[in-house]
C-alpha cells in the first residue's frame, strides 16, 4: 500500500533534505567560503579595522548569495562535461537530482536576492560589482574561454578576483588603490592555484576537450608559468606595505613568511614538474595560502594591532636610545 505523505511524515522531511542539499551542492559552497573571506578582507582593510556589523554581514551575505548564482549558472551550462569527468559527475545536474531549468530559476532567484540586498544595505556599486562576477564568471570564462583558449583562467580568473572589491566598495562606496592591489593579488595567485590542480587532472580535461595549459603545452611549460605567477604575485602582496602604506608588520610578516613556503613549492614543482603529489601539495597549499593571507590582513587592520605594534617600536626605540646614551 502506498505511504500517505503528510506533513510530519520522515520520509517527507527525508525527501526535503536531499533536495536542499542538492542545491546546496550546486553553489559550490567550499569555493564561496574563501571568496568571502577575500572579501572580508577588502571589507576590513577599507575600513581600518572597524567595520560595522551589520554591514558585514548583509555584504557577506550578498557576496556568497552571488558567487552561489554564479557557480550554479557554470554547472547548468557546464552539466555536458561534468557528465563525463569522473570528479565532477557526482553534481547535481549530470546526477539528475536537479533540471537544468530548475537550477537556472534558483541561480535567477541568488542573484536577485543578492542584489537588492547589497543594492539596499550597502551601495549601488557594491552591487554591480557582485553581479559583474556573475556576468563575467558565465560569459567571459565559462561560455567564451574555458573551452576555446589556453588562456581561459587567466583572463577568466579575474572574476574570482572581485569579492574583494565588492567588499571594499561596501565600505568607502568606491574602490581606490588598496582595493585594486587586492584584485591584482588575487589575479595572479589564481594561475598557480588553477594549474597545479590541472596538472593533477590533466587526463580528465583533455579527454573532454577543454584546453587548459597542461593539455596543451604539458606539465614542464605549465610548471614554468605557475613559477613566473608566483614570482609576479610574492612582490605584489608587499606593494600594500610599501607604497600603499596599508599594512604594517603582522601583515609584512605573514605575507613573507606565506610566500616564503608558496616559493619552496612552486620551485619544487618547477623541478620536478610530472610529479603529482607536488602539484597538488601547491594546489591545496594554495588555498591555505588565501586564507591566512586574507587573515593577516584582518589581524593587521585591527586597532588593537596597530596601537600594540606602535608600543612595541616606541618601546624598542626607547630602549635603544637608553643603550646608546
Ligand atoms: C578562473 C579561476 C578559478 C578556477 C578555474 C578554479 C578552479 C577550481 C577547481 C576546478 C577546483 C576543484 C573543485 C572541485 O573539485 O569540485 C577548485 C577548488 C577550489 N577553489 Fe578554485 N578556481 C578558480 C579561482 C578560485 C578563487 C578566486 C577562489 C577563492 C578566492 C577559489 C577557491 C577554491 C577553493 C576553496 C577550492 C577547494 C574546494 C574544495 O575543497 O572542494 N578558486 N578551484
Ligand atoms: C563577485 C562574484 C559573484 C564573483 C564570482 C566569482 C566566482 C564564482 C568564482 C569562481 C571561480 C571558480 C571556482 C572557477 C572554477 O570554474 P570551473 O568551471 O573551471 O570549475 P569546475 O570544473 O569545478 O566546474
Amino acid at each position: 500500500m502506498q505511504e500517505v505523505l503528510t506533513n510530519n511524515s520522515p520520509r517527507l522531511h527525508e525527501n526535503f533534505s536531499q533536495v536542499a542539499k542538492s542545491y546546496y551542492q550546486l553553489t559550490k559552497p567550499r569555493i564561496i567560503l574563501l571568496l568571502l573571506i577575500t572579501t572580508s578582507a577588502g571589507m576590513w582593510m577599507a575600513a581600518k579595522g572597524e567595520v560595522e556589523p551589520l554591514l558585514l554581514v548583509s555584504t557577506i551575505t550578498g557576496g556568497a548569495l552571488a558567487s552561489a548564482s554564479a557557480n550554479t549558472i557554470n554547472c547548468v551550462y557546464d552539466s555536458d562535461i561534468d557528465y563525463i569527468m569522473e570528479r565532477t559527475r557526482w553534481r547535481p545536474i549530470p546526477s539528475g537530482r536537479v533540471k537544468k531549468r530548475d537550477a537556472l530559476i534558483f541561480a535567477i532567484a541568488l542573484a536577485t536576492i543578492s542584489f537588492t540586498l547589497l543594492t539596499v544595505v550597502a551601495n549601488l556599486l557594491a552591487a554591480l560589482l557582485a553581479m559583474s562576477g556573475i556576468v563575467f564568471y558565465v560569459l567571459i570564462y565559462t561560455h567564451w574561454l574555458k573551452r576555446h583558449s589556453v588562456q581561459n583562467i587567466v583572463i577568466g580568473g579575474a572574476a574570482g578576483a572581485i569579492p574583494p572589491l565588492v567588499g571594499w566598495a561596501a565600505v568607502t562606496g568606491d574602490l581606490s588603490w588598496g582595493a585594486w592591489m587586492l584584485f591584482g593579488i588575487i589575479f595572479l595567485w589564481t594561475p598557480p592555484h588553477f594549474w597545479a590542480l590541472a596538472m593533477m587532472i590533466r587526463d580528465e580535461y583533455e579527454g573532454v576537450g577543454v584546453p587548459m595549459l597542461p593539455v596543451i603545452e604539458g606539465d614542464e611549460e605549465t610548471a614554468r608559468q605557475i613559477w613566473i605567477y608566483t614570482l609576479l604575485m610574492l612582490p605584489a602582496t608587499l606593494l600594500l606595505v610599501y607604497p600603499l602604506n596599508l599594512a604594517g608588520g603582522v601583515y609584512t610578516g605573514t605575507a613573507i613568511f606565506l610566500g616564503a613556503i608558496f616559493a619552496q613549492k612552486a620551485w619544487l614543482l618547477l623541478q620536478t614538474p610530472e610529479d603529482k603529489n607536488l602539484a597538488r601539495s601547491l594546489f591545496k597549499y594554495s588555498i591555505l595560502y588565501l586564507m591566512l593571507l586574507c587573515a593577516g590582513i584582518v589581524v593587521d587592520s585591527l586597532p588593537a594591532t596597530h596601537n600594540f605594534t606602535t608600543a612595541v617600536v616606541h618601546n624598542v626605540h626607547t630602549f635603544i636610545s637608553a643603550v646608546l646614551m
